[in-house]
């Protein structure tokens, strides 16, 4: 499947000169969102990933369908103030500003096999910060997933020698 085609991208969204790529479009045709479910899923299984981690929002998206295929579970990583327990946090910088992330400081265990799903590399900012919380975990980052890379930002240089796995690239 072309999914390239189910990508609606928003020129200067949400800021002067962003070209935003727009995922929601693939989540809202069923074969498509299974098509690139099922991408994931098989190089999860590759990689004997032994849970899922995802930074909010759109990481949800793609890593709890994930998860739930492999019967796996799932780690939310989030913004400051909406995890109600205590937390680990990282600070980090993005295409369009800087933010923190936080995580639950019991959400993996020691050794445990990580994925980490989100719906587009860019800078990598995002998921070196959720490296670095799965890493301050004891958690093994076993591969990263994501239906859109945009090779332009040279996000996989923030990643080192981590197995990185897109679906689109831009
Ligand atoms: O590689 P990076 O430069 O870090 O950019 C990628 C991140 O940016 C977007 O999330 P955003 O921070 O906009 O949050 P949202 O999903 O909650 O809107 C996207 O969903 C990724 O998580
Ligand atoms: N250009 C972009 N499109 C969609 N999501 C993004 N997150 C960071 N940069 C983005």
């Amino acid at each position: 499947m072309d999914l390239k085609q189910y990508v609606t991208t928003v020129e200067n969204w949400p800021k002067e000169g962003i070209t935003f790529r727009d995922i929601t479009t693939i989540m809202d045709h069923g074969p498509a969102y299974k098509y690139a479910t099922d991408q994931i899923v098989e190089y999860a299984k590759e990689l004997g990933a032994e849970i899922v981690v995802g930074p909010e929002a759109r990481g949800f998206i793609i890593g709890c369908p994930v998860a739930y295929a492999l019967e796996i579970g799932f780690a939310p990583v989030r913004k400051p103030g909406k995890l109600p327990r205590e937390v680990i946090s990282a600070d980090y910088g993005l295409e369009y500003g800087k933010d923190t992330l936080t995580m639950h400081n019991d959400a993996i265990k020691p050794g445990q096999k990580v994925l980490i799903c989100d719906d587009l590399l860019a800078t990598g900012g995002t998921v070196e910060a959720t490296v670095r919380l799965v890493e301050q975990l004891g958690g093994q980052v076993v591969g990263c997933a994501f239906l859109i890379e945009l090779l332009e930002l040279n996000g996989r240089d923030k990643l080192g020698d981590l197995n990185i796995k897109t679906l689109i690239q831009y």
